[in-house]
């Protein structure tokens, strides 16, 4: 069989009253989130795709064939790691003597990743010495999840990571797995059921419902289709990468660049020109005018071309997908305002923001 770049994920196996089959193509690097309700078969996937749960089906990652349908390698022979909700770190040896324990059982020519870059980027320098008992839940995860990529694998399985942290925790460990992502060239295959983690950390997408994959896609294209397969019609929003470029102490205003625009967003002390952030923009919170009106009070008003209108969502309701140079947006409209309008795909318009969140 011949397996190229990317990861290839097909499985069907069945549980009384449950079939999970998929059939996918995913990318060979950055955070892939498998998004669901729950028993939507999420970890199921996982368990496949790590050989832990027999399948029939295959699999190959970046070109190494882990599974066909006439061999598949047992669990302990796939470069992978897996991270699970609750972390089983070793009760008795310190942080560094956990950590190197992935490092010191993955021969040395095949080390990736060195001890030194998996401290710094989950910032565990001043753990090393303390023993898994007296750590936080955060810091325990961060443990696990550097003692995780120690192995220098070539997968990275993550099973909701921070589903047993509280809120205070869930803020604190995001930016170090942010770091992970922008650092690592590895690919990441991250379950979660919570949309905030998904805007923050995903690339890409799958969302699954009853063992089906019914979406699939880079993240910003796939959340702004306007069928919604998600279900999230009232919460429907795209999420764009922006840089920012400006920053308005006087009016706590910053100016947001996107691929195709600006934004005005409000600013905080945490933000600094040249900062990297995502954006959310609900469908909400977009209207839509034929001309450039001065003389009102949303800031942000961004000419855009109407890419697609869908009318049958729900009773009076319609979802316009507009585009912004290369950057998608979502505008929720009665569909009496489409008609009197006269919006028609290609038009041109402008399209109001009244209001952006940056995504943490
Ligand atoms: N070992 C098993 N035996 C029988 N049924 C199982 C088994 N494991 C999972 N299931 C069933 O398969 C379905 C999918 O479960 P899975 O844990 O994959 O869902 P999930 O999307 O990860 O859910 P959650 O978000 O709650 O973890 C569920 O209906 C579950 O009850």
């Amino acid at each position: 069989m011949t397996v190229g770049p990317g990861i290839k994920a097909r499985f069907q196996c069945r549980y009384p009253g449950f079939e999970l089959a998929v059939d996918l193509k995913l990318p060979g690097s950055g955070v892939t989130a498998l998004f669901g309700h729950s028993g939507c078969g999420k970890t199921t996937l996982l368990r496949c795709m790590a050989g832990l749960q027999r399948a029939a089906g295959t699999m190959s990652v970046n070109g190494d064939c882990w599974q066909n349908d006439t061999q598949t390698r047992p669990v302990h022979h796939r470069p992978l790691a897996y991270v699970f909700q609750e972390t089983s770190l070793f009760p008795h040896l310190t942080v560094r003597k956990n950590l190197l324990y992935g490092y010191r059982r993955t021969p040395k020519a095949n080390r990736r990743i060195q001890m030194d870059q998996a401290i710094q980027w989950l910032g565990l320098e001043h753990l090393l010495d303390r023993m898994p008992g007296g750590l936080s839940g955060g810091e325990r995860q961060r443990v696990a999840i550097g003692r995780a990529i120690l192995t220098s694998p070539n997968l990275l399985l993550m099973d909701e990571p921070l589903a047993a942290l509280d809120q205070a925790s869930k803020q604190e460990i995001m930016p170090y797995l942010e770091s992970l992502r922008d650092s690592l060239s590895l690919p990441i295959i991250y379950v979660s059921h919570s949309a905030a983690e998904v805007a923050r950390l995903a690339d890409h997408i799958v969302m699954m419902d009853r063992g089906r994959v019914v979406a699939e896609g880079p993240l910003q294209e796939t959340l702004a289709r306007t069928d919604q397969p998600f279900g999230l019609e009232e919460d429907a929003g795209v999420i764009l990468n922006a840089t920012v470029r400006e920053m308005e102490p006087n009016w706590h205003l910053a100016r947001a660049e996107f691929e195709g625009g600006h934004l005005w967003i409000r600013s905080r002390d945490s933000l600094h020109q040249g900062q990297r952030i995502r954006l959310q923009v609900l469908a909400r919170d977009v209207s839509i005018a034929l001309k450039e009106h001065s003389d009102q009070s949303i800031q942000n008003l961004i000419p855009a071309r109407v890419d697609e209108i869908a009318t049958d969502l729900s009773p009076g309701t319609a979802m316009v997908r507009l585009v912004a140079g290369n950057t998608p947006f979502l505008a929720r409209l009665t569909s009496r305002s489409v008609e009197c309008l006269d919006l028609q795909p290609e038009r041109r318009v402008w399209m109001q923001v009244k209001s952006v969140a940056i995504v943490d």
